[in-house]
C-alpha cells in the first residue's frame, strides 16, 4: 500500500516564494532549463514544472521548506544552509544536502558593541560574562533566532554564563534597545552591525550560509519521484557543467594521434565525441572555461588553422554524481 501510494505522489519541490532568495532560486531553476510556473498569479502557492507531469512546486517561505523537508513533505527544496542547520539538529541524517547554489550568502555570526573594546573573541567572552554575572547578579543577554546554532557554539567555545532573548527580527536592534548584550544574527555586507555600533567577534563566523538544493530522506522515494529527482538533477548538472565548460573546435590538417590524450593531460578537456581521433582532423573538446584559449593556442601550435572556442547551453553526461550521491543516501527501492 506505501509503494502504491508513493507511485502515486506528486514529486515535490519547495522553492521560496519570498524574500532574499526568491529572485535567484527562480533564475536557478530557468538557467536548468526548468520553467516554474505559478498557476493564478502571485498569490496561488502551489506551481509546476513545464515539460514535467507529476512535478508538483510548493512555493514556501525560506524557513517553511526547511520543515518540509525534514517532514518529507517535499522531496527537494532551495534554502539557506543556516536554516537548515538551525531547525534540524540531525540535518545530516534526515537530508542531503545535494549541492551549493553560490548564491544567498551570509555569514551567522556573534556581534558584540563596538564599545566593548576588551571583547574580540569567545574567549574574552567567557571572562567578560562571568564578571558581567558577579557585577550585576544576572547572565548577559544573547538576542537571536538561531537558538539552537547560538546554544552548541557557546558550548563549544565554554560559555555558559549568557541567558537567550528570542528575537523575531531587527536583532541587531536589541542591544541598543536595551533588550540584550549581545547578538547572533546573519550578516553580509556588514553594513547593518555597523549602523548599530555592533562588531562581529574574530574567532570567525560560527556558519558560512549560503542557499542549497537539499533533498528529503523522508519523503515517499517511489519509482517515479526517483525517476523526476533524476531528470531535475541531470538538467541542474547539465546547466552548470556548460556555465562552468567551453567547447574548443578545431580541424587538424592530419588525424591526430595523442592530441585528446595531451589535451586531457594538459587542460583537463574531455573529448566531446569519444577518445578515438576523427579520420578527418576535426577534434571538438570541452574544458574549464579559463582553460579554453590556452587549449585553442595548443590546438594552432598542432597545425590547425582556426579554433573557436563556443559557450554551451547544456551539456548531459550519462554519470550523474549528485543523483548517484542522493541514491546512495535514499537505498534501492
Ligand atoms: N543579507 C542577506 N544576504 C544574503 N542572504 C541572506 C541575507 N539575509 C538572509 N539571507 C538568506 O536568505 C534566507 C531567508 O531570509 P529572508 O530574509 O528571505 O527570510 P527571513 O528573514 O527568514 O523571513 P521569513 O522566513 O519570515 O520570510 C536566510 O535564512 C539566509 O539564508
Ligand atoms: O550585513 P547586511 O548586508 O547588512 O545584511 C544583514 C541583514 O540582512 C538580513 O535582514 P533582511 O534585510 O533580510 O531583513 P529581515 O530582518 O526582515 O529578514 C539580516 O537579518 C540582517 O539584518
Ligand atoms: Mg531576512
Amino acid at each position: 500500500m506505501a509503494l502504491d501510494a508513493a507511485a502515486d505522489a506528486p514529486f515535490v519541490i519547495a522553492v521560496p516564494s519570498k524574500g532574499r532568495l526568491q529572485e535567484n532560486a527562480s533564475a536557478f531553476f530557468a538557467r536548468a532549463g526548468l520553467e516554474l510556473t505559478q498557476g493564478r498569479g502571485e498569490r496561488d502557492y502551489r506551481g509546476a514544472v513545464a515539460g514535467l507531469p507529476g512535478v508538483e512546486v510548493a512555493f514556501l517561505s525560506a524557513s517553511e521548506i526547511v520543515g518540509q523537508l525534514a517532514a518529507g513533505g517535499a522531496h527537494f527544496g532551495v534554502t539557506g544552509e543556516d536554516l537548515v542547520r538551525e531547525k534540524v539538529p540531525d540535518a545530516d541524517a534526515r537530508l542531503e544536502l545535494i549541492a551549493p547554489l553560490g548564491f544567498g550568502k551570509a555569514d551567522v555570526v556573534v556581534a558584540a558593541p563596538q564599545a566593548w573594546i576588551d571583547v574580540r573573541t569567545m574567549a574574552d567572552l567567557e571572562d567578560v560574562a562571568a564578571a558581567y554575572r558577579a557585577r550585576r547578579g544576572e547572565r548577559m543577554r544573547v538576542a537571536t533566532k538561531y537558538v539552537n546554532l547560538t546554544r552548541r557554539y557557546f558550548a563549544e567555545h565554554g560559555v555558559g554564563d549568557y541567558r537567550i532573548v528570542e528575537s523575531l527580527g531587527a536583532t541587531e536592534g536589541a542591544p541598543a534597545a536595551g533588550a540584550a548584550e549581545l547578538i547572533v544574527d546573519i550578516t553580509t555586507t556588514g553594513a547593518t552591525l555597523a549602523a548599530n555600533a555592533l562588531k562581529p567577534l574574530e574567532d570567525g563566523p560560527i556558519l558560512r550560509s549560503q542557499a542549497m538544493l537539499v533533498a528529503s530522506l523522508s519523503a515517499p522515494w517511489g519509482a517515479a519521484a526517483r525517476r523526476a529527482a533524476r531528470v531535475i538533477l541531470d538538467r541542474i548538472a547539465a546547466a552548470e557543467e556548460a556555465r562552468k565548460s567551453r567547447e574548443v573546435r578545431a580541424r587538424l590538417s592530419r588525424p591526430a594521434n595523442g592530441l585528446i590524450a595531451e589535451a586531457r593531460e594538459r587542460f583537463g578537456a574531455i573529448p566531446a565525441f569519444g577518445e578515438e581521433p576523427d579520420p578527418r582532423g576535426f577534434v571538438a573538446l570541452h574544458c574549464a572555461k579559463s582553460a579554453a584559449a590556452d587549449l585553442a593556442s595548443f590546438l594552432l601550435g598542432r597545425g590547425a588553422e582556426r579554433v573557436s572556442v563556443v559557450a554551451l547551453e547544456h551539456v548531459f553526461d550519462a554519470k550523474n554524481p549528485l543523483y548517484e550521491a542522493l541514491e546512495r543516501r535514499i537505498g534501492p527501492l
